[in-house]
């Protein structure tokens, strides 16, 4: 039974929700309760009730994989049907128990399971517990009583910092708010009982709200609270419903009106779009984590070494050091190992002067990075993850000399992002320790990890790749070994359209603000400043033909090409005459910036020599070209095999390019927002304006990336079709299309 009951001697009954691994309510663990809970109420023996979870957790909150089942019966079914209102029907059930109702919290107590506490007449929480509710990260509000229930124990300032943002607090700061009523010191069961046991029943629904509160409301202390939410996240629509629950429990209105209130905002909520998309990163990130045919025990990582120190290779470092894994940092001159670590040393002391960091923390650091010179210090390492600049020759030397300092079973990683792995690989005796570690920069900071499978890692190989990204805590995709992986494959046709908008008449700014106004975290243009612009530059250079790019054609190359010679890469490179700490399309002057005006003339000169006019472009042909365009590689990458599901795709996005939460990913946004018979109608249109602008320029090569993909052909003529709830239709004809089709990606029999 999900909901298991007791009887103690001292005669107080304790039920306990056991629904591995959250507790989270579901309807079978609901029904249960429901059922359980009022044998204790009428049971002569029982004087009083504690609440309590199995395990370490209290409640995790509603069953977040319920939700789709919700939106798929519609809102009429819903009304016969509705778990977040029997949800409710529980928490009236607590609330009206004649027994006094003591919640019992050994865990977090999230959501539903915050919800539950409150319904009880009172909470001991165990010294490790904490209470939150964290459903507006999933577009939606406490929709089992809590929006009603929490301003009338807790300041308002504390309420609206709990359900707008989504900030827990632990068991000390609730006790702080009014929230938990005591800490238990000992034995959580024991005192909460002996709580139970001393104190009449007291149900939040008949208290007042705090008038110190209702005077906040009456004041308009809530629209403060809404624009700190809206400029956090413009896009999404929940903190304005949270709002409107919170008027209600504040304006003096009886606490069922205010539920009504609160039923009708989460059934809005529950049914928009945004939420979906939220919902879908919660399940996706996790999801990622289970890789198809990745299943075998991870090998130990008790030490890593790192080569290159660097950048990249220093905040890998710190990556690992800050979770207590001793780091070998290796570079191969004594300037260059010196300058590595006093990068990451001056990252540490300025969170020590800030106060972020303690200063044994801070000596414990250092205490576990070892800088060396020598590649004999990599002789105990269990990983090595390569982190020296892009050239195919170096890293293959770096590779054999990997191979010769380190144990047999010692993974060896590259953080390359533009390089084929195989290819580096092929140098070794043993290339199925090799797999790719695509880290993003700043590589502390970002939470992306694209893992890369080459054709030949082993399986314990990928099992400890992906064991790594969990113990830095990084959100891990796996994808396959192909051009630029699935981040920077993806970003080519964006940031080639965003280019060639730019040579047709579209201001830089115009192009920046149409992507920010999306809710990308950054515009096009500002990201190539931030990350270098001279890195197509020179891989490019590298490849030996400037005029052929490398592989393809992406977009106009004049404009990067002139700043690059000119060594204005961007952020990177300041240029001190006119102030500025970083040139390269904008001038960044402090943490300002705007666009170069020797950039804008240039722009100008291009447009004269390739003789274009230039012309108003809107700001919706702009999204439709730069993402419509993405989407489409991705679609490519999922039909390759190159990645094994549309989420991971999403979660890329999400986490290493800024791309909006609300939106749920490239993919999500393609299915879900736009729908695929539209793209690929546009990707047809802008695709023949694409081959008559090469027919009849010569300054024009020919682009490939508005093919569109045989995937989202075979998705647009199956648009409509009804999945079951929490699937996508992508998903499901991908996997049809990968029964039928033959493809070199790692994931296409998958
Ligand atoms: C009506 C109500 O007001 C509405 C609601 O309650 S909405 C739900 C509100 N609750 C939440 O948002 C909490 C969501 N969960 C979490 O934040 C975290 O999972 C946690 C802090 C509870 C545990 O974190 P952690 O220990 O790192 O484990 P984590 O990997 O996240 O979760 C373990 C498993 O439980 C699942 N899970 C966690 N919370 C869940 C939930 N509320 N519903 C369904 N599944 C849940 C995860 O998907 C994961 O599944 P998997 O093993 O198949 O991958």
């Amino acid at each position: 039974m999900p909901a298991t009951i007791n009887v103690r001697p001292d005669g107080v009954g304790v039920i306990t929700m056991d629904s591995p691994p959250v507790n989270s309510l579901g309807t079978e663990l609901v029904t249960s309760f429901k059922q359980e809970f009022p044998k204790l109420v009428s049971d002569p023996k029982v004087k009083a009730i504690v609440v309590t979870g199995k395990g370490n957790m209290f409640c995790g909150g509603a069953e977040i994989t319920e939700f789709a089942i919700m939106v798929a019966m519609g809102p009429e079914k819903m009304k016969e049907n509705n778990p977040v209102a029997a949800l409710s029907e529980m928490m009236d059930m607590i609330d009206a128990s004649p027994k006094t109702v003591v919640a019992a919290l050994n865990g977090p107590a999230l959501g539903g399971g915050g919800e539950v506490s409150l319904a009880c007449h009172y909470r001991v929480a165990s010294a490790k517990s904490s209470v939150g509710f964290p459903e507006v990260k999933l577009g939606l509000l406490p929709g089992a009583q809590g929006t009603q229930r929490l301003p009338r124990v807790a300041p308002l300032p504390t309420a609206m910092s709990m359900i707008l943002q989504g900030n827990p607090l632990n068991a000390q700061a609730a006790k702080k708010n009014g929230i938990v009523d005591l800490v238990a010191s000992k034995d959580l069961i024991e005192e909460a009982a002996e709580w139970a046991l001393s104190h009449p029943p007291a149900p939040i629904s008949k208290r007042e709200v705090h008038k110190t509160n209702r005077f906040m409301v009456a004041a308009g202390g809530l629209e403060q609270g809404l624009n700190t939410a809206v400029n956090a996240a413009p896009l999404m629509i929940a903190p304005r419903s949270i709002i409107k629950c919170f008027e209600a429990a504040c304006s003096g209105k009886p606490f069922r009106d205010g539920l009504k209130v609160e039923q009708e905002e989460f059934t809005k909520l529950v049914f928009s779009v945004e939420s979906a998309a939220l919902r879908h990163l919660f399940l996706s990130e996790r999801l990622a984590q289970k890789v198809p045919g990745v299943d075998e025990k991870p090998l130990p990582l008790n030490k890593i070494g790192i080569l290159g120190a660097g950048l990249m290779g220093g905040g890998i470092a710190m990556c690992f050091i800050q979770k207590g894994i001793p780091v070998v940092l290796k570079d191969a001159k004594q300037e260059w190992l010196d300058g590595g670590v006093k990068k990451i040393d001056s990252l540490w002391a300025g969170r020590l002067k800030k106060g972020k960091l303690s200063k044994d923390k801070y000596n414990q650091y250092h205490s576990l990075l070892k800088p060396t010179l020598d590649f004999a210090d990599f002789k105990d390492v269990d990983m090595v993850i390569e982190a020296v600049p892009e050239i195919m020759d170096l890293k293959k030397q770096c590779f054999l000399d990997i191979e010769k300092n380190t144990k047999p079973d010692c993974l060896i990683c590259t953080n390359t992002s533009g390089l084929n792995i195989d290819d580096i690989a092929a140098v070794l005796k043993d290339p199925s320790r090799v797999m790719g570690t695509h880290f993003f920069s700043p590589a502390n900071v970002m939470q992306l990890l694209e893992n890369v499978r080459t054709s030949k890692s082993s399986i314990k190989t990928l099992s400890t790749g992906m064991q790594m990204a969990k113990i830095i805590s990084k959100k891990a995709v796996m994808v396959g070994n192909c051009d630029g992986f699935v981040g920077n494959r993806m970003l080519a046709p964006y940031a080639g359209e965003a280019k060639m908008v730019g040579e047709e008449g579209a201001t830089i700014e115009q192009i920046d603000k149409a992507c920010t106004k999306f809710g990308m975290a950054m515009g096009p243009m500002a990201l190539g400043d931030l990350v270098g612009l001279e890195l197509f530059w020179k891989q490019r250079q590298a490849a030996g033909d400037m005029k052929k790019q490398t592989k393809t054609y992406y977009g106009p190359y004049e404009l990067t090409d002139w700043l690059c010679e000119k060594g204005r890469f961007g952020l990177k490179t300041p240029d001190p005459s006119i102030k500025a700490n970083g040139r390269g399309v904008f001038i960044h002057q402090g943490r300002d910036k705007y666009v170069d005006p020797e950039v804008v003339a240039k722009m100008e000169e291009i447009r004269k020599t390739k003789g274009i006019t230039a012309r108003a472009v809107s700001d919706e042909e702009i999204v439709e070209r730069l993402f419509f365009t993405m989407i489409n590689e991705g679609f490519k990458i999922l039909e390759e095999g190159y990645v094994a599901r549309s989420s991971d795709i999403d979660i890329v996005y999400i986490y290493g390019y800024g791309f909006p939460p609300s939106k749920g990913g490239p993919m999500f946004f393609a299915e879900n927002y736009v729908g695929f018979q539209k793209i690929l109608e546009r990707l047809k249109v802008y695709g023949a304006q694409a081959k008559e602008r090469f027919t009849k320029n010569p300054h024009y090569l020919p682009i490939d990336y508005f093919e569109p993909s045989k995937l989202l052909e075979a998705c647009a003529q199956k648009q409509g079709t009804k999945v079951f709830p929490g699937q996508t239709l992508i998903d499901v004809v991908l996997k049809d299309f990968r029964k039928n089709n033959s493809a070199p990606g790692p994931f296409s029999k998958l």
